[in-house]
């Protein structure tokens, strides 16, 4: 048969510098080896899809709607009094109250100290009608003190606003960290754009403009009201332009609202760009395309920020308020009205500004009322001397993705002693890796699973992840040092650190393999009485995973082992295998007896491998 081959080839030497770029067919004829691989590849797929029913009767995951990544929610209509009140009730910090109390209480004596002001300085005056000569350094000192007086009180007030500690950013990541089931739906990007631009809008424009409101509503209740307790006529035009100006408000707020909101939820894709680059930053330079890409990145974001700032910009009815205060001033012919116009726009217009801010608000709440795990709590902290043994026990244990997603495990039972090596085995999707999950309760699950004889749903979280090691297909490796990598928190001296590394066969940025190797002595130095491995030896080759798994079962005697394993080597001298079977146990015993069932699962599988003969000498059955 053939095919056509089209596509960009990239050929690495053996030190990963790149030889050869081009189209593949033309890569097919410079480089003679790849032709070969990729005909050996194509004559395995066409095998594997006439052979094997199961993978072409594997649907994609559904959820909701058949997507994984749903669509970013949007709100409508105004900002809630719930939303704000999550900002009022953090803007103090630890003390909201005093908080209020001192930040209002300040303001509303430096807005009287300022209206003492104006009556001294007409006071001053009134002196030059009563005498003739009065005593101009007297009248001034006492004008400048009351003058400090008010800058003291204004300053004091500001510092104990801006001091005040904001603790959203904190409720934020708490609730981030400890949210359920929702990296899979949720693309990272999202969650970087309520951390930085939410949290930038709540911390800088919205507080700022709340700081404003603050002071202007005070300021205009004091020296306003006094006004038109003096001049009740005043409230006629105040009524009208009060009411003009919450209606151009309304529809100031109609335009604007949705416009940020659409705004926030479109940087999340921009921001998600940035992260693509960060994690392509190898083949950029592999291609020695640093400034180009830099340039383009550049470009790509000035392009779409600048495009979503004008429309930001141009929003409608921006300059409303300016015209109707225009407007209002041109007509009106009394200094009082025109001053007391002002304030009621201003006002008006900053109370608009603190909503539409406050979508950013709407966006974090959102994220804090999302499903969380359970905190830690006094009941949950285990004995010290747990876990003395690595001993499980597993009872109809059940498990799914999501709290309305189909069971993945159903009412799966087991046990296994301490120390004892369980190799899982089964079929793409069989549900080994969910099972893992589930021991570490990263997912939802039911039933009840005894970790050294204490049923770990009673544990906090971090109790049972911090006593259960598991080393999943493709490690994560922080950046930092090797020694950084092998021990975080900096537990253990060096001597410990090479045994690890020795054990488990290692020899900036490390292949597949290198990652494992280095994951597992990692696991190893953290000595967990129980030790899961999700094909964790995958990409090492044959050899080196030989050793590690002998070194495993010398080294690590007594800790009770997991392995999950698609290479069957690698599981044969297991103390037992667990075959899954669409979230099913379907067989557990010891690899000799499963290989006597001749209807065994286990058995259809080594009779399917290549080395089965090997197998078989491994399970010391014949
Ligand atoms: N994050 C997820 N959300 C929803 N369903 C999932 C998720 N991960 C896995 N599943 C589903 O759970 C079932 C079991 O998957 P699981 O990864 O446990 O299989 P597995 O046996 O480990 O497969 P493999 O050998 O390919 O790693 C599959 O049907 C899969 O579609």
């Amino acid at each position: 048969m053939t095919r056509k081959v089209t596509g960009y080839a990239v050929t690495l030497d053996i030190n990963g510098r790149i030889i050869d770029a081009g189209s593949l067919s033309s890569a097919l004829v410079r480089v003679p080896l790849l032709k070969t691989e990729l005909e050996e590849g194509l004559k395995e797929l066409d095998n594997v899809s006439a052979e094997d029913p199961i993978s072409s009767t594997i649907k994609e995951p559904s959820t909701a709607g058949g997507k994984l990544i749903m669509a970013e929610e949007v709100e409508v209509g105004h900002v809630g009094w719930k939303t704000f009140g999550l900002f009022l009730r953090t803007l103090g910090g630890c003390f909201p109250l005093l908080f209020f109390v001192s930040f209002i209480g300040l303001d509303v004596v430096s807005e009287m100290a300022l209206a003492l002001q104006t009556w001294f300085l007409d006071f001053w005056a009134s002196q030059y009608q009563d005498h003739e000569m009065a005593d101009t350094l007297h009248y001034l000192s006492r004008y400048g003190a009351i003058f400090l007086v008010c800058l003291g009180l204004k300053a004091l007030g500001f510092f104990v606003f801006v001091t005040s500690q904001m603790t959203i950013h904190r409720l934020l990541m708490d609730a981030v960290l400890y949210m359920w089931g929702w990296l899979d739906t949720t693309p990272v990007s999202r969650i970087i754009a309520r951390c930085t631009q939410d949290i930038g809008s709540v911390d800088g424009p919205l507080t700022h403009q709340f700081c404003a409101l603050a002071q202007v509503t005070v300021s205009m209740t004091i020296n306003r009201a006094a006004v038109l307790l003096f001049t009740p006529i005043f409230i006629i035009p105040a009524s009208v332009i009060g009411v003009l100006g919450g209606w151009l408000g309304q529809i100031f707020i109609a335009a604007q609202l949705p416009v940020k909101r659409e705004l926030s939820n479109a940087k999340a894709p921009v921001l998600a760009h940035v992260g693509a680059a960060i994690a392509g930053t190898v083949s950029v330079r592999a291609y020695g395309d640093e400034e180009r890409a830099f340039y383009d990145l550049n470009r790509w974001i000035t392009v779409r920020i600048d495009a979503l700032g004008a429309t930001f910009s141009a929003s409608l009815l921006h300059g409303s308020f300016t015209v109707a205060a225009t407007w209002l001033l041109t007509s009106g012919s009394l200094n009082m009205a025109m001053a007391f116009s002002g304030i009621i726009l201003v006002w008006i217009r900053l109370i608009n500004l603190v909503e539409v801010e406050s979508s950013s608000l709407e966006r974090i709440s959102g994220y804090l009322e999302a499903d969380q795990e359970p905190r830690p709590t006094s009941q949950g902290v285990p004995p010290a001397y747990w876990p003395a043994s690595g001993e499980l026990r597993v009872e109809n244990l059940s498990a799914r993705y999501s709290l309305d997603g189909p069971k993945v495990l159903h009412d799966v039972s087991f046990t296994v002693d301490s120390g004892q090596h369980i190799g899982a085995v089964g079929r793409t999707g069989s549900g080994k890796s969910t099972l893992a999950l589930s021991l570490l309760r990263t997912i939802y699950t039911e039933g009840d699973v005894y970790y050294d004889g204490i049923k770990t749903d009673t544990l906090n979280l971090d109790a049972l992840r911090s006593n259960i090691t598991i080393i999943p297909q493709m490690p994560e490796l922080l950046s930092g040092t090797l020694r950084q990598n092998l021990d975080p928190f900096e537990q253990f001296d060096d001597a410990t650190l090479n045994d690890a590394l020795r054990a488990a066969g290692a020899g900036g940025n490390l292949s597949v393999g290198q990652r494992q190797v280095l994951a597992l002595a990692r696991a190893i130095v953290r000595g967990s009485k129980l030790l899961i491995l999700d094909e964790a030896t995958s990409a090492i080759d044959f050899k080196t995973d030989t050793v590690i798994q002998s070194t495993l079962r010398n080294e690590l005697k007594d800790v009770t082992l997991i392995t999950i394993a698609h290479r069957l080597q690698t599981i044969m001298d297991a103390d037992k295998i667990l075959v899954l079977n669409a979230g099913h146990i379907v067989e557990f015993d010891t690899p000799r007896n499963l290989l006597a069932n001749e209807d065994g699962i286990f058995r259809k599988l080594v009779n399917e491998s290549a080395d089965k003969e090997t197998l078989y000498v491994m399970a010391g059955a014949n």
